[in-house]
């Protein structure tokens, strides 16, 4: 019952990008052919791999290649290969469904505004699916390598809503592509689809896209037929490709566009790269990286499944995607390929785990890649801007990732600062210690939930008013990344909300002696307000940090910030115990008269005011109040007490 056929729907995300596919990418149409030998060769590079155990998978056939071929009078277009191949079960299940991680993330995002979607179709990458958009007919007929000959399949559908299978018959093993061509009708570059239908612009479309493929890309040879005056094909294939890995030709002879090619091949990506380094390592361990930098984070960047990691090969032969040994975790955004010339053949991602080659490569890679971001950053400061806004919250990780790399990778920080506009991290440490203040000896900082909270924060107060900068930080990682920060070149990191106020040299004598005296005088106001708070703040103290706010809250050296206790929280974490110091500013209205009116035994609200510091601090710091209808009776009472109605 072997050629049984049967009709299958596809997964709703295919029917959706196929779609979406044909109407957005018809004028770049040309690159379904880059997506079809890429898979020819990915099969190519997988029957190689499993040969290694198994060599009679070969078939006594070990020369693998891709053919292209057309046929003008049927309108059909070939690609085939002869790699690893399907059976029944892997094209119903490949060729029916998007396995990537993330597909249903992606398709949420889509708009519906067709440019906009054909900008992230691109960055999702299309694969087989793109013979669509200039097929109305697609068949692929398969086999296995190692399934006898009888047990090959055929699948075959118009792209509408579903596919066909039947068992069939295949002398040779791998796969046959065959592409029905639209009707004819003019596309956005003005090509309409029977041009394709030519020895000459075929080859172009490959030398463009797959040049570097390295197995040969073979098609019939034509010859010049005066008479008639047309091409005429012969029955003998040519090589149209260079069909030497990229990577293993030396820079000098690969032109941006190649490389550009090969990036678009690895990451199945529209996008062009940021930048790309190329390097042959000798020495202790001896392998050829290429390595990429994308202009754009995928969309599942965020994604903990996310496959990530380097193309690995050992001497020319593939033997796995998404190495994620080969990089630390903190550079999974890079892409690219590691030829290594000592690992053994059959390398398992085990081994990887705790070969002491690997780990010279990764700390190679590692090292490369962080070179090519402090030349971007060098050397083309808007380019790196790009790559931090894209990437930065990833790179940050690598402060507690990567103790040996922590100096450079502390240089390639940016940072939002009072001094900077705007959302975006423009600041480096270096920027940030060439301004420091006369007398500065620390480097402020100070962390909250959003850059608008950090801006509009209380502990800003003095540093605005002397002038000095403080880097505003409000990525989640970021006090995490703190932690592995304490210090840079010399200068140590200190919060502004943490701990009594460290201006050090920033402050006079006399200014020091001052605000003693003012402690001095506010001692009965801060002593009353502790009692009235009880066990709700560690301590009161009148401080010279504010001009403009009332109060606010610091946490004790040692203690985590409010921010980080928000974190914890909003993680269903528990955090830490903390009680914040409450900070009250003398200078303040409000304040002043609370002392007054303590000083006078008029203290009958001195309760309610007191809470109302507190409050107010925590709101201003973008906390929330544990009881905020308490907040509310309270502050309506105090109103109606200060501005009774009018009788
Ligand atoms: N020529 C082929 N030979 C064998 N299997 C193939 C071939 N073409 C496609 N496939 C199978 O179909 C799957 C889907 O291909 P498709 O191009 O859509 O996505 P992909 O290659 O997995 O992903 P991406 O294109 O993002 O790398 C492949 O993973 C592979 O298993």
């Amino acid at each position: 019952m072997g050629a049984m056929k049967e009709t299958l729907g596809f997964q709703t995300e295919v029917r959706q990008l196929l779609q979406l596919m044909i109407h957005s990418l018809y004028s770049n149409r040309e690159i379904f052919l880059r997506e079809l030998v890429s898979n020819a060769s990915d099969a190519c590079d997988k029957l190689r791999y499993e040969a290694l155990d198994k060599p009679e998978l070969y078939e006594g056939d070990g020369e693998l290649q891709i053919r292209v071929d057309f046929d003008p009078q049927a309108r059909t277009l070939t690609i085939s290969d002869n790699g690893i191949g399907l059976s029944r079960d892997e094209a119903i299940e490949h060729l029916g469904t998007i396995a990537k991680s993330g597909t249903r993330e992606f398709f949420g995002r889509l708009s519906g505004d067709e440019a906009r979607d054909a900008q992230l179709i691109g960055q999702f990458g299309v694969g087989f699916y793109s013979a669509f958009i200039v097929a109305d007919r697609v068949a692929v007929v398969s086999r296995r390598a190692g399934l006898p000959a009888d047990q090959a399949v055929r699948w075959e559908s118009d792209g509408s809503g579903e596919f066909s299978v039947e068992t069939v018959e295949k002398p040779g093993r791998g796969t046959d592509v065959i592409l029905h061509l639209r009707a004819d009708e003019a596309g956005g570059d003005g090509e309409t689809f029977g041009e394709l239908l030519s020895g000459w612009r075929l080859k172009s479309i490959v030398t463009k896209y797959s040049d570097h493929i390295s197995l040969p890309i073979r098609m019939r040879r034509e010859e010049w037929d005066k008479d008639k005056g047309e091409y005429r094909r012969l029955d003998d294939w040519e090589t149209v490709n260079q069909a030497s890995a990229l990577w293993t030709r030396s820079r000098s002879e690969i032109t941006d566009e190649q490389y550009k090619a090969f990036w678009s091949h690895l990451s199945h990506d529209g996008t062009e790269p940021l930048a790309w380094t190329h390097n042959r390592v000798e020495g202790r361990a001896e392998y050829t990286q290429l390595l990429y930098l994308p202009a754009k984070a995928p969309f599942d960047l965020m994604d903990r499944q996310r496959r990530a990691g380097l193309k690995l090969y050992v001497r020319r032969v593939f033997i796995m995607d998404d190495a994620e040994q080969l990089l630390p975790a903190y550079l999974r955004f890079v892409r690219g390929v590691v030829d290594s010339n000592d690992l053994p053949l059959n390398v398992s991602r085990e081994i990887l785990q705790e070969s002491r080659d690997v780990k010279a490569i990764r700390e190679g890679c590692a090292r490369r890649v962080l070179g090519m971001l402090e030349d971007l950053a060098e050397n083309q400061p808007e380019k790196y801007a790009g790559f931090w806004s894209e990437f930065g919250q990833v790179l940050k990780e690598g402060m507690g990732e990567d103790f040996g790399n922590r100096e450079r990778i502390a240089k390639l920080l940016r940072f939002a600062s009072t001094q900077s506009e705007g959302d975006a991290q423009t600041v480096s440490l270096a920027d940030y210690l060439g301004r420091m203040k006369e007398g500065q000896e620390k480097i402020y900082y100070l962390t909250a939930d959003s850059l608008q909270a950090a801006r509009s924060s209380p502990h800003l107060e003095v540093f605005r008013s002397k002038g000095v900068e403080v880097l505003l930080l409000t990525d989640r990682v970021d006090e995490w990344m703190l932690s592995f920060l304490d210090a840079h070149e010399g200068k140590e990191l200190v919060s502004v909300a943490r701990g009594g106020l460290e201006l050090g040299k920033l402050e006079d004598e006399e200014e020091k002696k001052q605000a003693e005296q003012v402690a001095q005088d506010h001692r009965e106001l801060t002593e009353k307000v502790k009692a009235e708070l009880g066990d709700a703040v560690k301590e009161v103290r009148v401080t010279n940090r504010l001009t403009d706010s009332a109060s606010c809250l610091v946490s004790d050296e040692g203690d985590i910030s409010g921010h980080l206790e928000r974190l914890l929280k909003q993680a269903g974490q528990k955090a830490p115990p903390r009680k914040p110091i409450l900070e009250l500013n003398p200078q303040h209205p409000i304040v002043a008269r609370l002392k007054d009116q303590i000083r006078r035994g008029e203290d009958g609200q001195a309760g309610d005011w007191s809470r109302l510091l507190l409050d107010q601090a925590q709101l201003a710091e973008g906390g929330q109040l544990e009881d905020p209808a308490g907040f509310v009776q309270r502050l309506n009472r105090m109103l109606l007490s200060i501005s009774p109605p009018a009788a």
